[in-house]
């Protein structure tokens, strides 16, 4: 596929704390009203078809939806913040209230991937407005927090929700945040990986104090949904599972 024209991404933090607030129409929108971009197709992949006079920022080829979802004070603010600015956000615990999100671009293959990431809030009284939001999602971090057998335990019940509202085809990722915590740990990486394998979803363990596998968790999504929409039929697909297999142990485990 040919990409004649770059589109400019919008700079800065998204919000969506209000009641006037849907999926689609964020102020990243241009016309479509799709949420993401100039032109949608129905696959919501958004392929910019002219230049943008956005707000300054970044160029891009192509765009998708990422939402960070799971129990409250998992990590999801802290590891989209250490991904979009790598900084960790230390100090008292703010719960998320609605949905924010943040833009940031990736290179892929010499191809500019922007990720619009939704950082959903975990407590349970935002949940109807999280719903809302799973059907134009392309892909889903799956968060629980490994000194929280509570948050673990809870994963099954967020993948039923996810079976329920998201679409079928959504990329998903199991991630065990807060390895960095040694001593407070109470979910072991065999665990999470043992549910990741029942439920055939990759995984990895990711710290957003650390920035363990951040980097590695969203690019490996960027690269399958880039793979996936720009895919020849005749060429193989890309296995996800194993990118990340590969890459956590090119890197000896684990990198930032
Ligand atoms: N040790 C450690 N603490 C973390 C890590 N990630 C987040 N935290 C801490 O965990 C608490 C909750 O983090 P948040 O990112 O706000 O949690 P959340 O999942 O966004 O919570 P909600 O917005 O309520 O859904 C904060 O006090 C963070 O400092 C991590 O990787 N390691
Ligand atoms: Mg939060």
């Amino acid at each position: 596929m040919i990409f004649t024209h770059r589109k400019k991404t919008m700079k800065g933090k998204g919000s969506s704390k209000s009641s006037t607030s849907s999926p689609n129409n964020n102020k990243d929108t241009g016309k479509s009203g799709r949420g993401i971009g100039a032109s949608a197709p129905s696959n919501g992949v958004v392929y910019p078809s002219r230049p943008s006079l956005s707000n300054s920022g970044e160029f891009y080829d192509i765009a998708f939806k990422v939402m960070l979802v799971g129990d409250s004070g998992v990590g999801k603010t802290c590891l989209l913040v250490r991904f979009k600015d790598g900084a960790f956000l230390a100090g008292s615990f703010i719960s998320t209230v609605g949905i924010d999100f943040r833009n940031k671009v990736l290179n892929i293959d010499a191809l500019k991937v922007k990720l619009q990431i939704w950082d959903t809030a975990g407590q349970e009284r935002f949940r109807s407005v999280t719903h809302a939001y799973y059907r134009d999602a392309h892909a889903l971090l799956l968060l629980y927090d490994v000194t929280n057998k509570a948050s673990f335990d809870n994963i099954k019940a967020w993948l039923t929700e996810i079976h329920e509202y998201a679409q079928q085809d959504v990329v998903l990722m199991l991630l065990g945040n807060k390895a960095d915590a040694t001593h407070e740990r109470v979910v072991k990486r065999e665990e999470g990986e043992k549910l990741a394998k029942e439920f055939a979803v990759p995984f990895m363990e990711t710290s957003a104090k650390s920035g363990l596998n951040v980097e590695l968790a969203f690019t490996a999504v960027a690269r399958e949904l880039k793979h996936r929409s720009l895919k020849e039929p005749d060429e193989p697909t890309f296995q996800l599972e194993d990118y990340v297999n590969k890459e956590m142990k090119s890197a000896g485990c684990c990198r930032t």
